[in-house]
Protein backbone atom coordinates (compact mmCIF):
# COMPACT_ATOMS: atom_id res chain seq x y z
CA UNK A 1 0.00 0.00 0.00
CA UNK A 2 1.61 3.08 -1.26
CA UNK A 3 1.38 6.68 0.19
CA UNK A 4 -0.17 7.42 -3.57
CA UNK A 5 -3.12 4.73 -3.18
CA UNK A 6 -4.57 6.13 0.35
CA UNK A 7 -4.26 9.90 -1.65
CA UNK A 8 -6.38 8.34 -4.92
CA UNK A 9 -8.39 6.07 -2.75
CA UNK A 10 -9.35 9.35 -0.52
CA UNK A 11 -10.77 11.22 -3.92
CA UNK A 12 -12.16 7.86 -5.32
CA UNK A 13 -14.17 7.72 -2.38
CA UNK A 14 -15.24 11.11 -1.81
CA UNK A 15 -16.58 11.35 -5.36
CA UNK A 16 -18.43 8.51 -5.80
CA UNK A 17 -20.17 8.92 -2.85
CA UNK A 18 -21.12 12.43 -4.18
CA UNK A 19 -22.43 10.80 -7.68
CA UNK A 20 -24.99 8.45 -5.48
CA UNK A 21 -25.92 11.20 -2.90
CA UNK A 22 -26.73 13.26 -6.54
CA UNK A 23 -28.03 10.68 -7.80
CA UNK A 24 -30.30 10.26 -4.19
CA UNK A 25 -31.38 14.00 -4.33
CA UNK A 26 -32.47 13.69 -8.01
CA UNK A 27 -34.43 10.91 -7.10
CA UNK A 28 -36.29 11.84 -3.73
CA UNK A 29 -36.95 15.50 -4.25
CA UNK A 30 -37.08 18.10 -2.19
CA UNK A 31 -41.14 17.60 -0.61
CA UNK A 32 -39.64 16.20 2.65
CA UNK A 33 -36.23 17.59 3.16
CA UNK A 34 -35.92 16.08 6.89
CA UNK A 35 -36.43 12.21 5.01
CA UNK A 36 -33.92 13.36 2.38
CA UNK A 37 -31.39 14.61 4.93
CA UNK A 38 -31.45 11.51 6.56
CA UNK A 39 -31.51 9.15 3.15
CA UNK A 40 -28.52 10.98 2.46
CA UNK A 41 -26.41 11.12 5.74
CA UNK A 42 -26.94 7.47 6.08
CA UNK A 43 -26.88 5.88 2.69
CA UNK A 44 -23.24 7.59 2.17
CA UNK A 45 -22.19 6.75 5.97
CA UNK A 46 -23.09 3.40 4.75
CA UNK A 47 -21.50 3.22 1.23
CA UNK A 48 -18.16 4.61 2.97
CA UNK A 49 -17.80 2.51 5.93
CA UNK A 50 -18.72 -0.89 3.76
CA UNK A 51 -16.00 0.62 1.39
CA UNK A 52 -13.39 0.97 3.33
CA UNK A 53 -13.97 -2.43 5.53
CA UNK A 54 -13.12 -4.08 1.96
CA UNK A 55 -10.21 -1.69 0.68
CA UNK A 56 -8.57 -1.38 4.74
CA UNK A 57 -9.55 -3.82 6.60
CA UNK A 58 -7.10 -3.10 9.08
CA UNK A 59 -7.66 0.74 9.46
CA UNK A 60 -10.08 2.17 11.76
CA UNK A 61 -12.98 4.78 10.76
CA UNK A 62 -14.29 7.97 12.64
CA UNK A 63 -17.81 8.81 10.89
CA UNK A 64 -20.18 11.32 11.72
CA UNK A 65 -22.90 9.49 11.18
CA UNK A 66 -21.32 6.02 13.27
CA UNK A 67 -22.98 5.24 16.88
CA UNK A 68 -22.04 7.06 20.05
CA UNK A 69 -20.42 3.78 20.82
CA UNK A 70 -18.39 3.29 17.54
CA UNK A 71 -17.18 6.52 17.88
CA UNK A 72 -16.09 6.33 21.72
CA UNK A 73 -14.36 2.82 20.92
CA UNK A 74 -11.06 3.60 22.08
CA UNK A 75 -9.80 0.69 19.40
CA UNK A 76 -9.53 4.26 17.60
CA UNK A 77 -7.00 5.69 19.55
CA UNK A 78 -4.20 3.55 19.31
CA UNK A 79 -4.36 2.53 16.01
CA UNK A 80 -1.95 4.00 13.91
CA UNK A 81 -4.49 5.16 10.95
CA UNK A 82 -7.82 6.05 11.08
CA UNK A 83 -10.05 7.54 8.64
CA UNK A 84 -12.03 10.83 9.61
CA UNK A 85 -14.69 10.62 7.39
CA UNK A 86 -18.32 13.09 6.85
CA UNK A 87 -20.52 11.39 4.68
CA UNK A 88 -22.08 14.49 3.93
CA UNK A 89 -21.59 17.96 5.26
CA UNK A 90 -23.66 20.59 4.57
CA UNK A 91 -26.45 18.59 5.17
CA UNK A 92 -29.09 21.41 5.12
CA UNK A 93 -28.19 22.48 1.92
CA UNK A 94 -28.47 19.44 0.30
CA UNK A 95 -31.61 19.48 1.43
CA UNK A 96 -32.41 22.59 -0.41
CA UNK A 97 -33.25 22.47 -4.17
CA UNK A 98 -30.55 24.36 -6.37
CA UNK A 99 -27.94 25.17 -3.61
CA UNK A 100 -24.47 23.26 -4.53
CA UNK A 101 -22.49 24.07 -1.03
CA UNK A 102 -22.90 20.48 0.48
CA UNK A 103 -19.58 18.17 0.23
CA UNK A 104 -18.08 14.46 1.40
CA UNK A 105 -14.84 14.53 2.99
CA UNK A 106 -12.58 11.86 3.75
CA UNK A 107 -9.93 12.08 5.03
CA UNK A 108 -6.49 9.82 6.44
CA UNK A 109 -4.87 10.61 9.62
CA UNK A 110 -1.55 8.69 10.32
CA UNK A 111 0.45 8.71 13.81
CA UNK A 112 -0.65 12.47 14.67
CA UNK A 113 -0.68 13.98 11.34
CA UNK A 114 -3.56 14.09 8.39
CA UNK A 115 -2.04 12.84 5.62
CA UNK A 116 -4.57 12.85 2.63
CA UNK A 117 -7.97 13.44 2.13
CA UNK A 118 -9.97 14.53 -0.43
CA UNK A 119 -13.39 16.56 -0.65
CA UNK A 120 -15.87 15.84 -3.21
CA UNK A 121 -18.57 18.82 -4.27
CA UNK A 122 -20.97 16.85 -6.42
CA UNK A 123 -22.97 19.59 -7.28
CA UNK A 124 -19.96 21.79 -8.24
CA UNK A 125 -18.73 19.00 -10.44
CA UNK A 126 -15.23 18.69 -8.89
CA UNK A 127 -13.31 17.30 -6.26
CA UNK A 128 -10.07 18.54 -4.27
CA UNK A 129 -7.80 15.98 -3.31
CA UNK A 130 -4.35 15.75 -2.08
CA UNK A 131 -3.39 13.99 -5.00
CA UNK A 132 -2.90 16.86 -6.71
CA UNK A 133 -3.69 19.91 -4.17
CA UNK A 134 -4.86 23.25 -5.97
CA UNK A 135 -3.21 25.80 -6.75
CA UNK A 136 -3.55 28.88 -4.24
CA UNK A 137 -4.96 32.42 -6.02
CA UNK A 138 -3.07 35.32 -5.01
CA UNK A 139 -3.85 36.75 -2.05
CA UNK A 140 -4.72 41.28 -1.88
CA UNK A 141 -2.57 43.41 -1.35
CA UNK A 142 -2.16 45.15 2.11
CA UNK A 143 -5.08 47.19 2.82
CA UNK A 144 -7.32 45.75 -0.24
CA UNK A 145 -10.14 44.22 0.72
CA UNK A 146 -10.99 40.84 0.86
CA UNK A 147 -13.76 38.29 1.64
CA UNK A 148 -14.39 35.51 4.74
CA UNK A 149 -16.20 32.66 4.36
CA UNK A 150 -18.94 32.33 7.37
CA UNK A 151 -21.37 29.63 7.97
CA UNK A 152 -25.01 30.82 6.51
CA UNK A 153 -26.99 29.27 9.60
CA UNK A 154 -24.64 29.34 12.68
CA UNK A 155 -22.37 32.71 11.60
CA UNK A 156 -20.52 33.73 15.13
CA UNK A 157 -20.89 37.10 16.11
CA UNK A 158 -17.32 37.77 16.65
CA UNK A 159 -17.00 36.74 12.70
CA UNK A 160 -19.14 39.89 12.11
CA UNK A 161 -16.85 42.14 14.04
CA UNK A 162 -13.76 40.83 12.48
CA UNK A 163 -14.55 41.46 9.10
CA UNK A 164 -15.96 44.70 10.04
CA UNK A 165 -12.78 45.79 12.06
CA UNK A 166 -10.68 44.27 8.44
CA UNK A 167 -12.89 46.05 5.90
CA UNK A 168 -13.30 42.32 4.66
CA UNK A 169 -17.14 41.29 3.02
CA UNK A 170 -18.55 38.07 5.23
CA UNK A 171 -19.98 35.71 2.69
CA UNK A 172 -22.48 32.84 3.85
CA UNK A 173 -21.69 29.85 2.73
CA UNK A 174 -23.04 25.97 3.70
CA UNK A 175 -20.72 23.20 4.51
CA UNK A 176 -17.34 23.31 5.66
CA UNK A 177 -15.66 21.75 3.39
CA UNK A 178 -17.35 23.85 0.80
CA UNK A 179 -15.97 27.28 2.59
CA UNK A 180 -12.38 25.57 2.64
CA UNK A 181 -12.95 24.89 -0.71
CA UNK A 182 -14.14 28.56 -1.98
CA UNK A 183 -10.85 29.42 0.30
CA UNK A 184 -8.78 27.10 -2.12
CA UNK A 185 -10.24 28.01 -5.14
CA UNK A 186 -10.29 32.00 -4.83
CA UNK A 187 -14.01 32.43 -4.34
CA UNK A 188 -13.45 34.44 -0.78
CA UNK A 189 -9.76 34.43 1.35
CA UNK A 190 -10.60 33.03 4.22
CA UNK A 191 -12.92 31.31 6.65
CA UNK A 192 -13.51 31.76 10.13
CA UNK A 193 -15.37 29.45 12.84
CA UNK A 194 -16.12 29.51 16.47
CA UNK A 195 -18.80 28.23 18.90
CA UNK A 196 -18.94 24.43 17.37
CA UNK A 197 -17.87 21.85 15.32
CA UNK A 198 -16.44 18.06 14.96
CA UNK A 199 -13.04 16.76 13.53
CA UNK A 200 -15.07 14.91 10.58
CA UNK A 201 -16.14 18.54 9.25
CA UNK A 202 -12.98 19.56 9.37
CA UNK A 203 -10.30 17.37 8.73
CA UNK A 204 -10.61 16.50 4.49
CA UNK A 205 -11.11 20.05 3.57
CA UNK A 206 -7.64 21.14 6.25
CA UNK A 207 -5.66 17.99 4.81
CA UNK A 208 -6.04 19.39 0.93
CA UNK A 209 -6.00 23.12 2.40
CA UNK A 210 -2.82 21.98 4.05
CA UNK A 211 -1.16 20.17 1.07
CA UNK A 212 -2.13 23.39 -1.06
CA UNK A 213 0.16 25.92 1.60
CA UNK A 214 -3.11 27.04 3.31
CA UNK A 215 -3.01 28.38 6.54
CA UNK A 216 -5.53 26.17 8.64
CA UNK A 217 -5.13 26.76 12.71
CA UNK A 218 -7.08 27.27 15.30
CA UNK A 219 -8.72 30.35 15.88
CA UNK A 220 -6.00 31.26 18.66
CA UNK A 221 -3.13 29.68 15.74
CA UNK A 222 -2.65 26.39 17.64
CA UNK A 223 -2.78 23.59 15.00
CA UNK A 224 -5.63 21.62 14.86
CA UNK A 225 -5.26 18.06 16.27
CA UNK A 226 -7.40 15.05 14.95
CA UNK A 227 -8.62 11.61 16.35
CA UNK A 228 -8.95 13.01 20.07
CA UNK A 229 -10.96 10.80 22.45
CA UNK A 230 -13.31 13.68 22.63
CA UNK A 231 -14.23 14.67 18.51
CA UNK A 232 -14.78 18.60 19.18
CA UNK A 233 -12.93 20.92 17.84
CA UNK A 234 -14.90 24.36 18.26
CA UNK A 235 -13.23 26.90 16.12
CA UNK A 236 -10.88 26.90 13.00
CA UNK A 237 -9.27 29.59 10.86
CA UNK A 238 -8.00 28.72 6.80
CA UNK A 239 -7.05 31.51 5.49
CA UNK A 240 -4.54 32.39 2.24
CA UNK A 241 -0.99 32.06 4.13
CA UNK A 242 0.00 35.82 3.57
CA UNK A 243 -3.57 36.87 5.47
CA UNK A 244 -3.45 34.41 8.52
CA UNK A 245 -1.08 37.07 10.35
CA UNK A 246 -3.49 39.82 10.13
CA UNK A 247 -6.66 37.45 11.01
CA UNK A 248 -5.18 36.14 13.76
CA UNK A 249 -3.82 39.36 15.98
CA UNK A 250 -7.45 40.60 14.88
CA UNK A 251 -9.13 38.06 16.55
CA UNK A 252 -6.70 38.06 19.73
CA UNK A 253 -7.63 41.66 19.66
CA UNK A 254 -11.28 40.87 19.78
CA UNK A 255 -10.89 38.30 21.93
CA UNK A 256 -9.36 40.74 24.66
CA UNK A 257 -11.95 43.05 24.40
CA UNK A 258 -14.63 42.58 26.98
CA UNK A 259 -18.23 42.54 25.11
CA UNK A 260 -16.47 40.32 22.61
CA UNK A 261 -15.98 36.48 22.83
CA UNK A 262 -15.37 34.74 20.18
CA UNK A 263 -16.84 31.22 21.10
CA UNK A 264 -20.18 32.04 20.69
CA UNK A 265 -22.77 31.76 18.30
CA UNK A 266 -25.41 33.83 17.58
N1 LIG B 1 -22.15 25.54 16.50
C1 LIG B 1 -22.01 24.34 15.94
N2 LIG B 1 -22.06 23.20 16.68
C2 LIG B 1 -21.89 21.98 16.11
N3 LIG B 1 -21.67 21.78 14.78
C3 LIG B 1 -21.60 22.88 14.00
C4 LIG B 1 -21.77 24.21 14.54
N4 LIG B 1 -21.65 25.08 13.53
C5 LIG B 1 -21.44 24.35 12.40
N5 LIG B 1 -21.40 23.03 12.69
C6 LIG B 1 -21.23 21.91 11.73
O1 LIG B 1 -20.26 22.28 10.77
C7 LIG B 1 -20.69 21.93 9.47
C8 LIG B 1 -20.73 23.20 8.63
O2 LIG B 1 -21.72 24.06 9.17
P1 LIG B 1 -22.12 25.43 8.47
O3 LIG B 1 -22.68 25.06 7.13
O4 LIG B 1 -23.11 26.07 9.39
O5 LIG B 1 -20.86 26.21 8.35
C9 LIG B 1 -22.07 21.27 9.58
O6 LIG B 1 -21.86 19.87 9.48
P2 LIG B 1 -23.00 18.83 8.95
O7 LIG B 1 -23.73 19.43 7.83
O8 LIG B 1 -22.16 17.65 8.58
O9 LIG B 1 -23.85 18.56 10.15
C10 LIG B 1 -22.53 21.72 10.97
O10 LIG B 1 -23.31 20.76 11.64
MG1 LIG C 1 -20.16 18.18 8.79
Amino acid sequence: MTMRDDHALAGELATEAGARLLELRARHGFADQRALKDAGDRSSHLYLMDALRRLRPEDAVLSEEATREERLDPARLSASRVWIVDPLDGTREFSEAGRSDWAVHVALWERGALTAGAVALPAQGRTLTTVEPPELPKAPARGEPFRVAVSRTRPPEFVRDLAERLGAEPVPIGSAGAKIAAVLTGEVEAYVHAGGQYEWDSAAPVAVALASGAHASRIDGSPLTYNQSDPSLPDILVSLPDLAPTLLACIRDLHQSPQRKPNAST
